[in-house]
This record gives structure tokens, sequence and C-alpha cells, in this order.
């Protein structure tokens, strides 16, 4: 028989008062009551009045800890106690719980309630503690890997500074590894990592920091599995391991678009509470060969330029992303090719909806599929393709583009607050295809600025947007596995071009595919949705108390 949560209530000493304290096994209440109800010996005089009620919901519950008389915690922490306090209620215990802040920042709050008698005080402490034992999907043990040298380079020191006493505090056991090469988290979870000791892994890095950690678990448990990573009509198995990121990179988009912020403390309070957003997958295959897992963008093009020319200025840090954006702007190449892909046909959503995944997502929680019960009715249409050439159900767009963009989650970040493609699911099994076309430098520019407004991005003649759950891209000048050697004899193939084909106005033949921030080799490539192979650290977005979204309208360019 499933056992009851103790219920308790007590009347104790806070800040002055007098109040009255409930645990029911969800939420820790208390109240502050009038001097004419008090029952408890030796109360200090003050005022008549009724004071506002606190609640805590036991999942939000970091720790509990018993203060000591002369007015240190049992586990050192010094905290000042009036003499009159300590005196009228030598005992005490002091509950760490989670506060939301402004912009989905959370904070580790404390609240020390005192008491007159030892036994009572004990009481409080053991039942706290059991019910926060029976929270079974908080992580105990974590394996930790940070990277020294991502973002601003700032990663130990907000490790130890920021999240090591949290964990601590919440008494999380960790074994940390500071990764002394790229690729080193990912061949340690690939092939060493003790898996089963772990409750979960946690990166502390940035968006490639969280690719190698992703890289290293679905690897392993496919090998583990004896799946095969290379046909993309195998079916993948799930991570059971969950991957917390505390955010030190320089787009941290996983992290802003999984939690709303990227800050380590409230990614932290995160992994102690142990939420679980479930998040798709993407592989990347050549020539029915696997490439690369991708989670939030795929981009030819704009984006696979950009990131081409950033990786070479490392030295500049996070702001390497603005200067070289801005030089590919400038450049405007665009690339022929065809891309073809299989629409999301069954889904509740669509790119252009209102709708946003948030945490609890309605979407999501069905994996994205067709629904029997109430649902929005514009949000069951399928994506317009119908003027398409159609093949099997497969769409296919020739043309030249500017950029070709994959979003499987928003991709939401500081640079852009709603993110590539605002109505993106995390956990949806599907992909937005975002096809913007040769066009003006001036409406490309209008394009990417409606990126940091409120404006729809998509509301362009030269841009369309599909859910999908697979896509291809053949690039128009593609020889197959010739591609590769034709890539790195690249001038020679730019000037042949350029003469085969004047109207080219001298842009390269290919662009490079950004995989969440790594080049990939080939230019053809075809790509499908595994839908939730991973679990983050993560609950999805919380939506904002109605008073900050009206204290804080989004900014309008
Ligand atoms: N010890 C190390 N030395 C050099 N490179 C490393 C090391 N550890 C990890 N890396 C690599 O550094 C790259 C960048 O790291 P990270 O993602 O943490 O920061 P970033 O690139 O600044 O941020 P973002 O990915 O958010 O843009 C990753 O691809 C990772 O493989
Ligand atoms: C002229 C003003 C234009 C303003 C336009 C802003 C548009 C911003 C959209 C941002 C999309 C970020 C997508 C995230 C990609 C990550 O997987 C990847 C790894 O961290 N980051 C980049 O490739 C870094 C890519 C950085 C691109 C700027
Ligand atoms: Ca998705």
């Amino acid at each position: 028989m499933e056992k009851q949560p103790r219920l308790l209530a007590s009347q104790l000493f806070l800040k002055n008062s007098v109040f009255e304290v409930l645990l029911n096994g969800v939420l820790l209440t208390w109240k502050e009551i009038p001097d004419n109800k008090k029952v408890v010996s030796g109360s200090i005089h003050h005022p008549f009045k009724v004071g506002t009620s606190h609640s805590v919901s036991v999942s939000e519950i970091l720790a509990v800890r018993e203060l000591d008389v002369d007015g240190g915690t049992k586990d050192g922490r010094w905290q000042k106690m009036p003499q009159k306090l300590t005196e009228a209620y030598p005992y005490a215990f002091t509950v760490s719980y989670v506060e939301r802040a402004r912009q989905h920042r959370w904070r580790c709050s404390d609240v020390t309630f005192h008491c007159s008698e030892g036994a009572l005080c004990q009481q409080w402490i053991q039942t706290i503690r059991e019910q926060l034992t029976a929270l079974t999907n908080r992580p105990k043990h974590l394996l930790v890997y940070i990277n020294p040298y991502g973002g601003k380079q700032q990663g130990k020191c907000i490790y130890e500074q920021k999240v090591a006493p949290l964990f601590a505090c919440a008494s999380i056991s960790t074994d940390v590894i500071v990764t002394e090469n790229a690729n080193h988290a990912r061949d340690h979870l690939k092939t060493e990592a003790e898996l089963k000791k772990y409750d979960g892994v946690v990166c502390v890095g940035g968006d490639g920091m969280f690719s190698e950690i992703v890289h290293g678990l679905v690897s392993r448990t496919q090998r583990d599995n004896g799946v095969d990573q290379n046909s993309l009509e195998e079916k993948l198995v799930p991570c059971t391991l969950r991957i917390g990121i505390i955010p030190a990179g320089s787009t941290d988009c996983i992290c802003y678009a999984t939690v709303g912020i990227n800050d380590p403390v409230t990614s932290a309070l995160h992994v102690i509470v142990g939420d679980s957003q479930p998040m798709d997958v993407c592989s990347v295959h050549h020539n029915n060969t696997f490439l690369r897992y991708s989670v939030s963008l795929l981009g030819y093009g704009f984006y696979g330029d950009v990131l081409a020319d950033s990786e070479r200025k490392r030295w500049m840090g996070p702001a390497r992303y603005d200067f070289s954006g801005f030089k590919t702007f400038l450049t405007h190449h665009h690339y022929e090719g065809a891309v073809s892909f299989l629409p999301a046909t069954d889904t509740l959503g669509t790119p252009r909806d209102k709708t946003r995944c948030r945490a609890g997502c309605f979407i999501c929680q069905h994996d994205g599929q067709l629904y029997s019960g109430d649902s929005p009715e514009e949000s069951k249409t399928a994506p317009d393709v119908s003027d398409r050439e159609y093949e099997m159900g497969w769409g296919v767009v020739r043309g030249k583009f500017l950029a070709i963009n994959a979003a499987s989650m928003s991709c939401a970040c500081p640079r852009s607050p709603k993110g590539l493609s605002p109505a993106a699911h995390l956990a949806d099994g599907t992909t937005d295809l975002i096809l913007v076309r040769k066009c003006s430098r001036f409406n490309f520019l209008r394009h990417l600025l409606r990126h940091t407004s409120k404006d729809d991005q998509f509301d362009m003649t030269f841009v369309e947007v599909h859910r999908v759950r697979r896509f291809r891209f053949t690039p128009r000048h593609c020889q197959n596995d010739s591609e590769l050697d034709l890539r790195e004899n690249g001038k020679q193939l730019f000037s042949q071009i350029c003469r085969d084909h004047p109207a080219c106005s001298c842009s390269p033949a290919y662009s490079s595919w950004n995989c969440d921030g790594e080049i990939l080799p080939h230019a053809a490539i075809e790509v499908g949705v595994h839908c939730q192979l991973i679990k983050l650290f993560a609950r999805g977005i919380e939506e904002q108390p109605l008073f900050e979204d009206l204290a804080n309208p989004p900014c309008a360019l």
C-alpha cells in the first residue's frame, strides 16, 4: 500500500512573529497568525496583524538543515539570530527552496523557523527530509563535464562558485571532469564512462559542449542496443540519462529555449528538482552514412557561412558571431540546389500558428500527433504544399537560396528571443524547414531584423516554411562521392562554375552546413527527426505572470 505523506502543523517563530506552519506532502505553507490565537509560549509581543500566506511546493524544496543554537547551521553556514530569540527559541531549522525572479530566473531562498522544543524541531526536519526522499525523479549522483574554453572561458569559475555549492546543499554528489580537448567529453561518454553509476550528465559550456554530450550518449545507447546509426530507417533507442546544461557558451540556444534564460543558477536548480524535458534529435546522413546529430539549427547558406567565418575568429569570443554575421550579410551569397521534404501532415501545430512550446506543452505531450480531443481548429491544418511537385508524399523546391534552415526547436537565444522558428516544438518529432530564396540585400535585412521584433519573419514573398519529418538537400553542382574532392579544390571549381554559369553573380557553388555550431563536410545531406530521443533537466519555458509581461513589453523593431 502506498505510504501517505505525514501531515504536520505547528505554530513556529519566524522574523519576530508567530506563524502557522503546515506541511501536507504537497505544500509547505506558513501564515502569520494574530496575537489572540497564539498558543506558543514566550512569544515576543507585537501589534495585532494578519500577514500574508506563503506557500512552497515540496517538489521545489531544495534542502532542510538544522540551525545551531549559537547562530550557525549544523553544516557550518553562519546565521545571525537576535539574543532574545535564541533564548526563547533555542531550536531552529532552515528550508531552502526555489523562488521565481524576473524573466524565468530561479533563485535559492532560505526561510528559518524557530521552535521552543528540540523534539518538535527534529520532527519537522525529519518529515521534510522524508518527503524530499520520496521525490524519486531527483538526481543523487551526477557526471559533470566542464569546458574551460567555452564562451568567455568562465566555465570552471561558474561551476565552482555558482553551481557546486547548490549541488552540495541538495546532497547531490558529483564526479567532475574538466575537458582537456575538443571531443574529450563525447569520447569519454561513448566508451569509458560507467553510466550505471549516474542519474544524469551535466555539461558546463555552450551549444557545442551540449552537442558533444548528445553525441556521446546517443551513440553509446545505440551501440549498447545494437542499433545501426547509419540507416535512416532504423528507430533509434532513446537515452535514459537526462542531460543538464549549465550555460557558459556564446549562444546557449538550447538552454535558452528549454529554460527561458541562460542563467547558471536557474539551470542548476532545474537539475536539483529533477525536471524532465524530452527533446527531438535530427540525424544527418550523406550517402546512407551517418554524419552528425542536430537538436537546434541545421543551416546552409547564411548560417553556414557565418559559422565558417566565425570559426577562424574564436579568439573574439561571443562577438565573433556579430562580426561574421555582418560580413556574411554584406557578401550576400546565394546557393543553388533542390530541397525535398516529407511534410508532417498529421501533426497538431503549423510553423505559422500562434502556439508556443511552453512548459507542459499540449502538442509535445502527444508527440506532435493529431489528437481526437478538443484542440484549436487553426492548428489542425496541414502545411500548404498543395501546389508543389509531389512524389510519394514528398515536396520538392528547386532554386537559388540565401539560406536553408531546419529548426527542430525555436532556437530562441539572447540575439533573437523568439528564435528562428517561434512556433517550433521541442518534442513533437518535426523540424521547421525555412527556405529563404535569393532576394535583394534590403529584403534579406528586413527578414533578419524580424527575428528580433514581433513581426512575422515568414510573411515575405521570398520565404517559405514547412513542418517536416525528413528532408534532403542536393546542391546543383553535386557529383555525389566526388563532391568532397571538388570542395577541397574549391578555387578551381569556383572559377569553372563562373565560366559555365555566368548568371551566378560569382557566388561560390557550395556553402557549408552549420549543424548546431559545427561545420559538416558535405553539402548533400539527408535528415530525419527522431521524436523525443533525449531528455533534459528542464521543463520548457514557464508562462510569465501577466503583470511581468505588461511591465516588459517585447521590443518592436
Ligand atoms: N578542453 C577543450 N579544449 C578545446 N575545445 C574544447 C574543450 N572542451 C570542449 N571543447 C570544444 O569547444 C567547442 C565550443 O564549446 P562551447 O559550446 O562550450 O562554447 P561556445 O562555442 O563558445 O558556445 P556556443 O556553442 O554556445 O556558441 C565545442 O565544440 C567543444 O567540442
Ligand atoms: C542585422 C541584424 C540581424 C539580426 C539577426 C538575428 C538572427 C539571430 C538568429 C539566431 C539563431 C541562432 C541559432 C542557433 C544556432 C546554434 O546552434 C549555433 C551553436 O551555438 N550558433 C550559431 O551558429 C551562431 C549563429 C549566430 C548567428 C548570428
Ligand atoms: Ca521539434
